[in-house]
């Protein structure tokens, strides 16, 4: 027997909204009365979220049209005077329940789902040539190229062959380790998240995995953060630099939900886990010491 205050058997809404359409087979109809599965706790929690959701609502009202509905006529609830010969309702399949009375948790992150979408939307202002910044396009684009992947690692690698000193070796060494730990994880969560690209996207990217056909969390998002938080930590650099790659680990950030590419919230988020990942890189940080056979095999080449 399902638990009657988690979920409400949708029957009595679902039957008194087509009634009219619904057979006495239907499920719609209801020959076990689910909204009753749970006895007099059932209906109770049934009336009692109705009558919340409409403040002002007449609570005799609200009782009548319970009693209306074709599944009381039936005298499918106990309390509604149901005969001992009667059967007991069979208990619904998962999926035909609706839960009613949804957490506060629930409410919040559908709020922000649809805050979400609706600011994602109204900020893709470069998502298509046509559209309102549409002329900025290809400055976008310039700016996607600058937190790519490929380019990442393909600096890396150069600026790593061509170092002399013990010191450069080890950052390049760790940054590499970084660009490849990011370009893991990010695929992983993608990949388990599998939330869509928004609608409004021109799937037009410069080299893509198979996972980047989903948006949760920005993989340039993700390095921007990372990269800068790296670059702020092992180079030194003039104030006004430093400025710099903050300012353009933000606009590329930006940028991402311009193009359409992402929602506000897969770059929130590849912001959030781009940071980590540097205090995992700081943690894990590879060394001459602790990773000596990395070193070694690096400096025969
Ligand atoms: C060169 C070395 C050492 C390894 C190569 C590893 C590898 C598989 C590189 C692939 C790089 C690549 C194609 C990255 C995709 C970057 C991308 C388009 C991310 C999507 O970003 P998003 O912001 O739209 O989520």
């Amino acid at each position: 027997m399902p638990s009657p205050r988690r979920n409400v058997d949708a029957r009595p809404l679902a039957a008194s909204a087509s009634s009219s359409s619904s057979g006495p087979g239907s499920p719609a109809h209801g020959g076990g009365g689910g909204g009753g599965g749970g006895g007099g706790g059932g209906r109770f929690e049934f009336q009692s979220l109705l009558s919340s959701r409409a403040p002002g609502l007449d609570p005799t009202c609200t009782r009548l049209r319970a009693s209306e509905s074709p599944v009381h006529r039936r005298g499918s609830f106990p309390l509604a005077g149901a005969g001992p010969s009667q059967a007991p309702p069979a208990p619904l399949p998962e999926e035909d329940r609706m839960d009613l009375n949804p957490s506060f948790l629930g409410i919040a992150l559908r709020s922000l789902l649809a805050i979400d979408l609706w600011l994602s939307k109204k900020l893709g202002v470069c998502a298509g040539e046509s559209s309102s910044w549409g002329s900025m396009r290809p400055l976008m684009k310039l700016l996607e190229i600058s937190g790519h992947g490929i380019p990442w690692l393909l600096g890396t690698l150069y600026c790593l062959s061509r170092s002399d000193s013990w010191a450069g070796r080890e950052v390049l060494m760790n940054l590499l380790f970084a660009l490849l730990l990011d370009l893991l994880l990010v695929a992983l969560i993608k990949g388990l998240v599998r939330r869509r690209r928004p609608a409004h996207n021109q799937m037009d990217m410069f080299v893509t995995l198979s996972v980047d056909k989903y948006s949760f969390p920005s993989g340039h998002a993700t390095r921007a953060a990372l990269v800068s938080r790296f670059i702020l930590n092992h180079l030194v650099l003039a104030i006004p630099l430093r400025v710099l790659v903050v300012l353009w680990a933000f606009i590329l950030g930006l940028s991402r939900v311009m193009l359409g590419r992402h929602n506000v919230t897969d770059v929130a988020f590849g912001f959030f886990l781009g940071y980590t990942q540097y205090s995992i890189v700081d943690y894990c940080w590879l060394s001459p010491h602790n990773a000596p056979v990395l070193f070694l095999l690096w400096s025969q080449q």
